[in-house]
């Protein structure tokens, strides 16, 4: 058996503010995104080994359906980055620790290529600098810069240009999966085909950056705000109900996390976000996850 030398943390991400712009040339969206890290983790273990390895552990309600440990997993994909940019093999075994919902808007595929990251640059000491794994982090997923930064930060570009911003949190919320993911560009194709008009510049996340600053969770509730929403709720309609259920359950707010189908509810205390996951779970819902944001970026926990 392998005994692991080293375990890295990844957060689930959610978005507060999802500004969406008209489709650049090169087929990606400019955003204006304020993104925020929160206590749902995948866990990263790895040790030495004779060549790269990689195995998965599941939480029961993450649906692995399409995911493999092959060349597609974006982990091994994180691992060939870091192998090309030092210019030579970096051989490990790695074990993925799974409880971030698989395409649910949460970038846990993102979470995961950062900590892998972290996890090769750590195990093989080869310092590479932060420049250069946000580089490199760009090059694997526009959410995955976030990944390795953390807290709460504006997202421009294409989201992988990250600036951490001011919040007076810590912040309530309670996350209720889907059984069945959606395809992030199946929900931005969707957003084109809804929104022929849409603006060249993204929506400013200003509003809620002044109110994340002020502290006061009603006014970051009225803030939240998501373009990808709309079409997200037009491709599975039930969300919409999903939403409406939380907020009588007592939620101050019910938003589409990302590109869904993750939706997300802030809560006014720790109290409020138990007694709204009680409804939801009483309602039906099988897998309610509370959390609290922001928590750190990626991080070496043992
Ligand atoms: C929607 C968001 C919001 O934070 O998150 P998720 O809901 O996926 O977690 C992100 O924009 C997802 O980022 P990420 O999942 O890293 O996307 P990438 O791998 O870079 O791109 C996957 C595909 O999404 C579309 N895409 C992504 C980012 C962007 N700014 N415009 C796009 O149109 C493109 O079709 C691209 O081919
Ligand atoms: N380690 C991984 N974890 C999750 N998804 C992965 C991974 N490697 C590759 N993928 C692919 O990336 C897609 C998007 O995954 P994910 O990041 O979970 O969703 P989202 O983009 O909605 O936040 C998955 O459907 C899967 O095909």
């Amino acid at each position: 058996m392998v005994t692991h030398d080293l375990t890295v943390r990844a957060p689930a991400k959610i978005n507060l503010h999802l500004g969406v712009g008209r489709a650049r040339e090169d087929g990606f969206h400019p955003l204006d995104t304020v993104y925020q890290a929160i206590s749902i983790y995948d866990d990263l273990a790895v040790a030495e080994a004779a060549d790269v390895q990689l195995s998965m552990r599941v939480a029961d309600y993450v649906d692995l359906a399409g995911l493999t440990d092959g060349d597609d997993n974006i982990i091994r994909k994180a691992v060939a980055a870091m192998e090309r940019h030092h210019g030579r093999e970096l051989p490990l075994d790695l074990v993925l620790d799974k409880s971030i919902p698989l395409a649910g808007g949460m970038a846990g595929g993102s979470a995961d290529a950062a900590a892998a990251l972290v996890a090769v640059d750590r195990l093989h000491d080869l310092e590479t600098s932060d420049d250069d794994l946000l580089a490199l982090a760009a090059e694997l997923g526009s959410d995955v810069p976030f990944s390795l930064v953390g807290g709460t930060a504006r997202g421009v570009g294409r989201g992988e240009i990250v600036t951490p911003v001011d919040d007076a949190g810590p912040w309530w919320w309670v996350a209720v999966p889907s059984a069945e993911g959606l395809s992030t560009p199946a929900v931005y194709r969707h957003f084109d085909a809804m929104r022929p008009d849409a603006p060249e510049v993204p929506l400013s996340a200003d509003l809620l950056l002044e109110a994340l600053a002020t502290g006061e969770v009603v006014r970051v509730a009225r803030a939240l705000h998501n373009d990808l929403q709309e079409p997200a709720i037009d491709l599975r309609p039930e969300l919409g109900d999903l939403i409406d259920l939380g907020e009588s359950e007592g939620a101050l707010r019910g938003i589409v996390s990302g590109s869904g189908p993750t939706v997300v509810f802030l809560c006014d205390s720790a109290d409020g976000a138990h007694a709204t996951g009680i409804g939801l779970a009483a309602a039906g819902h099988r897998v309610v996850l509370t959390a609290t944001g922001p928590v750190a970026g990626v991080h070496v926990v043992g």
